[in-house]
């Protein structure tokens, strides 16, 4: 599994905990930035995620903002983006079982680092269950 990762300044701290476990994992990953806390803006960061994952070069992207919520608007922009935001496993679950969900928001002001990797690590290995799933997915494309 091939996957992409961005934050904003607000997202940047957790995003290290998200790729430390990844690199744990041994889980393959590409970090777009930024390294630092210094301000920028989550659109330039969000994007680049969802269009890498809409065109086939990764199979799931991970962004982390303050809230999760201005990247999430920002991946869902991107056609064949199914990008959720999710702050409990349950929910993270349910997104990839259901929605076939491949772009994950979480927000750093929100959820604490352990929580947060339980979430990832619900979400990376739950498989989509397809079946009537897949007929309501198929419309959201339309
Ligand atoms: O997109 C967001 C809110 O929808 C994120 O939480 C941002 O990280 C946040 O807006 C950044 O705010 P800041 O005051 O510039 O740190």
């Amino acid at each position: 599994m091939k996957v992409v990762i961005a934050s904003d300044h607000g997202g940047v701290n957790l995003k290290r905990t998200v790729t430390e476990y990844l690199t744990d994992k041994k889980i393959d990953f590409t970090d777009l930035g930024p390294d630092s806390t210094d301000s920028v803006d989550y659109p330039d960061y969000a994007k680049p995620v969802a269009e890498k994952v809409a065109a086939g070069e990764y199979d799931k992207g991970i962004l982390i903002c303050g809230t999760g919520i201005g990247m999430n608007i920002t991946a869902n922009k991107t056609k064949g983006i199914r990008c959720a935001l999710v702050h409990d496993t349950f929910s993270a679950k349910a997104t990839r079982a259901h929605n076939d969900s491949n772009v994950l928001a979480m927000g750093e002001r929100v959820i604490g680092p352990g929580l947060a990797l339980e979430v990832v690590d619900t979400w990376l290995n739950t498989e989509f269950e397809g079946g009537r799933h897949e007929r309501r997915v198929c419309k959201i494309e339309e």
